[in-house]
């Protein structure tokens, strides 16, 4: 039987194993069959925490629900950085993805701000299928339209709205999530500037579905509120899980991410019962 451990950051939730001593046969089908909330333990992202590589202090392998990987994972960064730095007594760790290093640090009050690296903006990064202005991306269904899309490692577009309580995120994500735009698929925000430094979001997860909080989608939200005039650089981000402080620092372009971490249980699974 397999340690596991189940956390999350805001109620965006991940099982989390450890394939750090020995590599653990993980294949994509495997993964979503543990993440499935019915015949397997449940999360929004399944975790695995490979060998750290020079220079970094672990390697985080992060897979959708349906299997696929991805780029970017802010609210695991935090929980994975808080587990190594816990096992180390440490105040500060490196968190490294396929998309970089990421330098994470411990706040008083149970708080952690992660360095999620730059935003990317052209829309070769993003990915988009044809060159557009990523500020203002050809693309509209039903209430929405013009979002503006980055990349933080994984792919996202942001519609900004007057009423996010008027969105129906569960009919229009999926479709947008799909789009031929988005070669890779995109991770979908929609968010509601409430002030200068206060924006509501709720976002549609690429290979996930809605989820309560999306660390990586709120960056990629201040980020692209910043770039269109609508906030200043900081913002308080508010999803349905709670608030992430969020900072497109000026200097580098990084985008900071503070917020909380949580363990909600611990327990074994056995690989082999899962899909081959
Ligand atoms: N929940 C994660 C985002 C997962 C992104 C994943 N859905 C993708 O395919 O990029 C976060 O806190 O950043």
């Amino acid at each position: 039987m397999l340690p596991f451990r189940k956390m999350h950051g805001l109620g965006n939730d991940f099982v989390v194993l450890d394939a750090r001593a020995h590599p653990l046969p993980i294949t994509p089908a495997r993964a979503a069959a543990i993440a499935d909330r019915h015949f397997g333990i449940g999360c929004d992202q399944f975790i695995v925490l490979e060998p750290p590589p020079a220079g970094a202090d672990v390697f985080m392998r992060i897979r959708n629900p349906d299997g696929s990987e991805a780029g970017a994972c802010g609210n695991a960064t935090r929980c994975i950085a808080s587990l190594v730095a816990d096992e180390r007594g440490a105040d500060r760790v490196v968190v490294r993805t396929i998309a970089g290093d990421l330098p994470v640090e411990r706040l008083p009050g149970g708080l952690w701000r992660a360095d999620m690296g730059p935003a990317r903006l052209r829309w070769d990064d993003v990915p988009l299928a044809h060159k557009a202005d990523t500020l203002h991306v050809p693309l509209a269904l039903g209430p929405v339209s013009d979002p503006a899309a980055c990349s933080m490692g994984n792919p996202h577009a942001t519609f900004f709205v007057p009423d996010l309580d008027a969105i129906d995120v569960a009919t229009l994500g999926p479709a947008l999530e799909h789009d031929p735009i988005f070669p890779d698929r995109a991770n979908i925000g929609f968010a509601q500037v409430l002030s200068p430094d206060h924006i509501r979001l709720v976002m549609w997860e690429r290979g996930a579905g809605m989820t309560l909080a999306c660390g990586s989608g709120a960056c990629a939200t201040i980020v692209n509120a910043a770039r269109r005039g609508l906030t200043g650089r900081r913002a308080t981000i508010t999803m349905p899980g709670g608030d992430l402080l969020l900072e497109w620092r000026e200097a580098d372009g990084h985008v900071l991410m503070t917020g909380p971490v949580a363990t909600a249980f611990t327990g074994t699974l056995d690989l082999d019962a899962y899909a081959p």
